[in-house]
């Protein structure tokens, strides 16, 4: 079957029908799944170097979660440079993307696969790629017509990216909005993540400061660097504080530095974290632990805009954004004392809330497909495949330590399945997974381990040292009923230690 200008109008009018719906990427894909008749199609964009799925019809639902980076990617490499249709042999040995991810098709041997760069005024926007089993499949459709899909496609693509940025009020991108750093990205299509983004956007460029809350793990800081992105001081620095890691003997001088002599081991004149912030944003973590007489210092900042070193009498005037997070119940905090009602009302002039990882839905599978891509170029291996089982055991888990949490896993569930398997492509079972506590409620612990049960086999010396140390501060907290200074005491470590390794670990 070639095209008729019958499936042609089809294509075009759903096309064009398509473009003011939200939904309008799937329409577009499905139209072109049903009318070439894939068994697998894809509309990619392309941005910095890397390729993000966004549609997919017939492939896992990961997928629309994984990045491509082009390096990685020798078909999609070869669909970006090739400026044109781009047919792959069906017997050809460049490894394919979606191989392992075509449900039903668990090893994708020869089929027929085909390329079309996408183009908007001679740059590259996107890429639609179709796989069918039969490797003939294609053969039908001459070059002209896969080309004149692609000039629709494309079309469809630009028109749709206009339409989003006039949605998000940038006509032109200002140069402060310029793309995200592939590595900041906030992956996340649920209604929560969706709400998020919106709030992101409507506060990024005012300069209000902002209290952003969430339950460990549910990607704070990542929210704190893209209001810092997308605001006007995108080009001064983001300076990082966590506040729980902060010893109270150095605390004050860490915010606000000190003058030379200002006391023992002040050998000279240091700037603390609110002037090396000054025209930029300060992120204040895990604000809820800063001590009440430091809070009564930061407050003085907000209300004054002025500091003073330790040691010093003079003043200097700071130009600071602050945007602070918590995993605490803050306004619990102010009833209980804890916490200066005044300061809460300062930091929270716009509160933005993080939904946990359980409340998100189908992230969860879009997580794991961006952390299996992740975790396979670290790693260099050819594939790494979510079996629906494991899927199916991810989204039925509670996530208490969120999305860090989701992280680990999947690295962890990596590394052992590739000592117990061979070769370079790598499958994840249930059995990949330790996750223990599927009726997760906000408040229960992590699940308790055995210390002393051997670390699974096959692990790096780091990855198994990790794994005990885990365990151990699971046990303690576990011990002390989710306290901290008393987890910290059973281990003997400094509790500002404790909240650090708790973090790399991925259990807080
Ligand atoms: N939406 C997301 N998309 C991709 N990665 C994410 C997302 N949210 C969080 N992450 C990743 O999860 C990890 C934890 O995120 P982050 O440190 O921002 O959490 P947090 O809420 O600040 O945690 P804590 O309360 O412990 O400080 C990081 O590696 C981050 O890159």
């Amino acid at each position: 079957m070639s095209l008729s200008v019958n499936l042609l109008a089809k294509i075009a009018i759903e096309l064009q029908n398509g473009i003011s719906q939200e939904n309008r990427f799937q329409r577009l894909i499905s139209t072109l799944r049903e009318v070439l008749d894939c068994d697998a199609c894809a509309l990619l964009r392309y941005e910095q170097q890397q390729f993000r799925p966004l549609a997919i019809d017939g492939l896992s639902p990961d997928v629309l979660g994984r990045r491509f980076a082009l390096e990685a990617h020798p078909r999609l490499e070869a669909i970006a440079r090739a400026g044109d249709v781009v047919r792959f042999p069906a017997d050809s040995t460049l490894p394919d993307p979606y191989d392992g991810l075509i449900p039903d098709q668990e090893v994708l041997k020869v089929h027929a696969c085909v390329g079309l760069p996408l183009f908007a005024s001679q740059t590259l926007i996107g890429a639609l790629t179709m796989d069918g089993m039969n490797p003939t499949q294609f053969d039908t459709f001459s070059d002209e017509e896969l080309r004149l899909i692609a000039v629709l496609a494309a079309g469809a693509l630009n028109n749709a990216l206009l339409i989003e940025q006039l949605e998000n009020h940038d006509v032109l991108p200002a140069p402060h909005q310029g793309s995200k750093a592939p590595d900041s990205e906030m992956i996340g299509l649920s209604p929560g993540m969706m709400q998020l983004k919106k709030e992101i956007e409507i506060v990024a460029p005012s300069d209000l400061n902002v209290l952003i809350s969430g339950e460990t793990g549910t990607g704070k800081e990542l929210v704190a660097r893209a209001i810092h992105r997308a605001s006007t001081r995108a080009e001064k620095p983001l300076v990082y504080l966590n506040c729980a890691a902060l010893p109270e003997s150095v605390a004050e001088s860490e915010l606000f530095g000190h003058v030379k002599g200002a006391f023992t081991g002040a050998i000279s004149n240091r700037s603390g974290k609110f002037e090396m912030a000054h025209e930029g944003t300060l992120f204040l973590d895990e604000i809820g632990e800063l001590s009440l007489p430091l809070q009564a210092k930061l407050l003085r900042v907000l209300q004054y805009g002025d500091i003073q070193r330790v040691g010093d009498d003079r003043s200097l005037r700071v130009d600071v954004r602050v945007l602070a997070a918590t995993n605490r119940d803050l306004k619990q905090e102010v009833l209980d004392g804890n916490f200066r009602a005044d300061l809460f009302h300062r930091l929270s002039v716009f509160p933005v809330s993080v939904p946990a990882l359980r409340e998100r839905g189908d992230d969860i599978a879009l997580l794991a497909g961006f952390f299996c891509e992740q975790s396979r170029q670290r790693l260099g291996l050819t594939q790494v495949v979510l079996s629906q089982g494991a899927l199916q055991r991810l989204l039925h888990y509670g996530w208490p330590g969120n999305i860090r949490e989701l992280e680990h896993a999947i690295y962890r569930a990596i590394v052992l399945a590739r000592a117990t398997g061979s070769g370079s492509e790598v499958v994840l079972e249930p059995g990949h997974f330790a996750l223990n506590d599927p009726s997760h409620s906000p408040t229960s612990l992590a699940p308790v381990v055995s210390i002393q049960e051997p670390a699974p086999l096959g692990l790096s010396l780091r990855d198994a040292t990790d794994d005990f140390q885990r365990r151990a501060v699971r046990q303690a907290l576990t011990h002390s009923h989710g306290n901290w200074a008393a987890a910290a005491r059973e281990l003997d470590v400094n509790v500002a230690n404790l909240h650090r390794l708790a973090k790399r670990l991925g259990i807080k």
